[in-house]
């Protein structure tokens, strides 16, 4: 079952084609990498699929839906989360504060309930508190649940980062660079991280420079190159494309 979609999606700043007429499918529950050099419109092309840009031209199916053109909370509502290339946690908050807040997407209280602290939100808050919990054990994270965000390792804020997209419960999950500014070991670390969360049932799009960490860690891997997609395959196949290696400046890509 093919759980993200793209037909002929294109993003133009101006004159500047920044994504041209891509094609992409992604099935339920695989690893799906999007790779190509400094530029080339990886993360324009995430950000018309998460609705933070809407397509100049072209679609976008979730679960066979069109979502082209909808705002990025109302995709998030219909099961596609996402991560950024830059850290996004609140440092003086604790993680499990953190995490809280991905799951109040889902409370029905309204500001009222929380400035009078009803019933209601009282009950929601216990709920979140629970909830929040139960994912940071699922993930493995639940010793740092009191720590503040801002003292946890690199390595570890970047996990906690891709758990709280996990609160909007989604079916997919986009992250973008996500081993951006790790040592080795912590790549390492991650990319175990990422292959539980895929083996718990979740497919995940994933962005990233590392080739080592891509090629180990996705199933099929599509390249973008000025924009277009150059190429489609496994990570074996990609290894082997002539275009693909001209498209890195002639040199074999290492893994
Ligand atoms: N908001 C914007 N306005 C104008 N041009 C943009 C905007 N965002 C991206 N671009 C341009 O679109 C092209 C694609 O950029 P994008 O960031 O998507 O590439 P990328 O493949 O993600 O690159 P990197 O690997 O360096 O993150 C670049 O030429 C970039 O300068």
């Amino acid at each position: 079952m093919t759980i993200l979609e793209t037909k002929q999606v294109c993003m133009y700043f101006g004159g500047l084609k920044a994504v041209e007429q891509v094609d992409m499918q992604v099935e339920k529950g695989e690893i799906f990498g999007v790779i190509g050099p400094n530029g080339a419109g990886k993360t324009t092309f995430f950000n018309v699929c998460s609705g933070n840009y809407a397509a100049t031209h072209g679609d976008v199916f979730l679960k066979g839906e069109a979502i082209t053109g909808i705002r990025p909370e109302q995709i998030a509502a219909k099961g596609m989360a996402r991560t950024f290339q830059n850290i996004k946690l609140f440092n003086n908050m604790t993680v499990l504060d953190n995490i809280k807040i991905g799951f109040h997407m889902h409370t029905k209280t309204q500001l009222w309930d929380a400035i009078f602290h009803t019933r209601a939100y009282r009950a929601d808050e216990e709920a979140v508190e629970r909830q929040g919990m139960e994912l940071l054990e699922m993930v493995g994270l639940s010793e740092y649940a009191l720590t503040k965000a801002g003292n946890l390792a690199y390595g570890t804020q970047r996990k906690v980062e891709i758990a709280r997209a996990l609160a909007m419960k989604p079916d997919i999950l986009l992250l973008d660079e996500p081993a951006a500014g790790m040592n080795p070991n912590e790549t390492m670390q991650l990319l175990s991280f990422v292959k539980m969360l895929n083996g718990m049932g979740y497919t995940i799009v994933v962005i990233e420079h590392d080739m080592k960490f891509i090629m180990n860690l996705c199933n099929r891997i599509m390249v973008l190159n000025y924009g277009k997609k150059l190429f489609s395959g496994t990570p074996e196949e990609v290894k082997n494309n002539d275009e693909v290696i001209e498209a890195y400046f002639g040199k074999p890509i290492a893994v």
